[in-house]
């Protein structure tokens, strides 16, 4: 779809087709509606990107708690989202030794003990090695130091997954 089909979008429609570029958060799409027309890829991600920004840090830890733990609960149950399935499988977390699963979620509840929100990361531009050291690595920071990162990977998340739904103009160049 291209950004002149986005833009003729009836609002329900814009929602259910856009609704989870940021996961389990459909409030965001909902809200940006109203700043159609996008000119063009790159401001409705930035409409998205401005929303974000502009919430309180309640809100953005609200995002990033939508999130589902990297080989967690949801992944072994099924019930991940059919993008954070595919997110995920793509990272190898479908695929962990017991010893990395056990490590990955030993980690993942260190993080959000100390911080409230789980750790985030974008799965599809890093591997599962980089997830583990990530996530030893990052336990350590501060936490506005990690509320901000875990945006700007919920970001990289969004990026890709409006790319899958809608062209960007790079690629409308032959
Ligand atoms: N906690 C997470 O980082 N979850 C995820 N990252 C992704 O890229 N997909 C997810 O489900």
């Amino acid at each position: 779809m291209d950004i002149a089909a986005v833009n003729a979008l009836p609002y329900e429609d814009f929602v259910n087709i856009l609704g989870n570029v940021v996961e389990k958060c459909p409030i965001i799409t909902a809200a940006v509606w109203s700043r159609r027309p996008f000119v063009n890829f790159t401001a409705l991600e930035a409409a998205i990107s401005e929303f974000i920004d502009e919430l309180p840090e309640s809100g953005k830890e609200g995002i990033l708690r939508c999130h589902p733990d990297l080989a967690g609960r949801d992944l072994r149950g099924g019930t991940l989202t059919r993008e954070s399935r595919e997110e995920q499988a793509g990272a190898g977390m479908d695929a962990l030794s017991s010893a990395e699963a056990s490590s990955v979620a030993r980690l993942n509840e260190e993080y959000k003990e100390r911080f409230g929100f789980p750790f985030v990361i974008c799965a599809r531009m890093t591997d599962k090695a980089n997830i583990l050291r990530q996530l030893s690595e990052r336990c350590r920071n501060e936490r506005a130091a990690e509320r901000a990162r875990g945006i700007e990977e919920v970001k990289k998340i969004c990026r890709l997954r409006l790319q899958a739904l809608v062209l960007s103009e790079a690629s409308n160049k032959l």
